[in-house]
């Protein structure tokens, strides 16, 4: 697939007939750190919420699981979220038909330079150099049918069936957005009469959006020389990952520096926290850095369903995240002003959250990356970055 930085001379990489993995798609790098396995018990064990029997009204185990998990790790997994098993498999099956679509019809719906929405490398790749062992497509869900008419021209059946079970999965995962947004804000020490009755907490639910994007990796001839998807941290509030029974997301932890593979628990959501929330929660909930693997035998598929504020709403630390007799650590910013920062960071080698930090604020909380367990921390992936944009 092109990525967008080679959109001007958009050509098709044929992973299926790949028989190595050329120089363009290998990455320097990758075996920096340690991989641990996140699903084995003890202190790397990737933490664990539960869902069931929360439903109606959050139990305080559960909000105690959320805040532990977003403060240390900045990221869990999700169960007994109540979105049947079968309607996961069946968007799983969909994701798979569209992946498997020819070739011309998925670069018609080629992403054009900064759209959000579209087929191809995600937009993060145009950032760097090397390509990734993956394809994807962003679309949004409120747009579905109209935005697949680009990969379904004809519409047909499969069209159909595709856009019916993923506006079947988005109303089920708008509705579980609600319910965690209301958990992380409970997380937060809020009472439920602020979660439903501040201004700025009950403006976030309301107009919260959802943005899809699906990723497809091929297996890889060479996995170890190969990458998925580059390590980053999600920009937006924050968002729920389905990988399919093949695992490949890993997250970054500090001290020591390593990667930990998460399980590929059956039904499962993982939910990770994305920037805009970090900032929201004035950094008491971290942001992740997570990145793909590809593997030899098996393709993997994965779906993210990132939840974020409307394009132009400013996102500025709550009021009750910021303790008593302190200024909040970061500056608002809407989403789209975050992208441009983050670009900005991406291209000199900066730490984007760093750049939004008000300085005074951040130095008095020690908004050190290097602090606690360090799950906003960086893993060293400049030596791939496409410096010339
Ligand atoms: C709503 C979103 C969130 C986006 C941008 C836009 C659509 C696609 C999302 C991703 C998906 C892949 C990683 C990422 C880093 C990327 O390049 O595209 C994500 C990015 C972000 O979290 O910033
Ligand atoms: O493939 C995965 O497990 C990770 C997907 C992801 O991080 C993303 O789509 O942003």
């Amino acid at each position: 697939m092109p990525t967008p930085s080679h959109l001007a001379n958009p050509r098709y990489f044929d992973f299926r007939a790949a028989r190595r993995v050329p120089e363009t798609h290998a990455w320097p790098g990758l075996h920096d750190h340690p991989v641990v396995d996140g699903g084995a018990p003890g202190p790397d064990a990737v933490p664990v919420v539960d869902l069931a029997g929360a439903a109606d009204e959050p139990r305080a185990a559960v909000v105690a699981q959320v805040a532990r998990a977003a403060e240390q790790w900045g990221a869990f997994l999700l169960t007994g979220h109540g979105v049947p098993a079968e309607l996961l498999a069946r968007v799983e099956d969909r994701i798979a038909t569209m992946f498997a679509l020819p070739a011309d019809d998925k670069m018609r719906a080629v992403r054009g330079p900064g759209d959000a929405c579209g087929y191809g490398s995600p937009p993060i790749s145009s950032f760097f150099s090397k390509c990734m062992w993956s394809e994807g497509y962003t679309f949004s869900p409120a747009n579905l049918r109209a935005d697949l008419r680009k990969l379904w021209p004809k519409a047909g059946d499969d069209y159909t069936s595709f856009c019916d079970v993923m506006e079947e999965f988005h109303k089920h995962m708008r509705a579980l957005a609600d319910k965690l947004l209301e958990l992380f804000l409970m997380a937060l020490g809020l009472t439920d009469e602020q979660v439903g009755g501040v201004e700025a907490e009950r403006r976030i639910a309301e107009t919260m959006t959802a943005t899809m994007h699906l990723n497809w990796y091929p297996r890889c001839p060479d996995p170890r020389r190969a990458l998925g998807l580059i390590a980053h941290t999600d920009s937006g509030f924050f968002t729920f990952v389905l990988q399919s029974l093949v695992p490949g997301l890993q997250l970054f932890r500090h001290a020591p520096d390593r990667w930990v593979a998460v399980p590929a628990v059956p039904g499962a959501f993982v939910v990770n926290v994305g920037d805009l929330f970090h900032i929201l929660t004035n950094g008491r909930f971290h942001s992740v850095y997570h990145r793909a693997v590809v593997n030899r035998d098996l393709d993997r598929i994965s779906l993210g369903y990132f939840l974020g504020p409307p394009p132009h709403a400013k996102v500025a630390p709550l009021r009750e995240a910021v303790p008593p007799g302190r200024t909040p650590a970061y500056r608002a910013v809407t989403w789209p002003e975050y992208m441009g920062v983050r670009k900005k960071a991406f291209t000199t080698g900066a730490s984007a959250l760093k750049m939004v930090a008000l300085a005074a604020a951040a130095a008095a909380a020690d908004l050190d990356d290097d602090a606690g367990a360090g799950a906003a921390a960086e893993p060293v992936v400049h030596q791939q970055l496409l410096v010339s944009s």
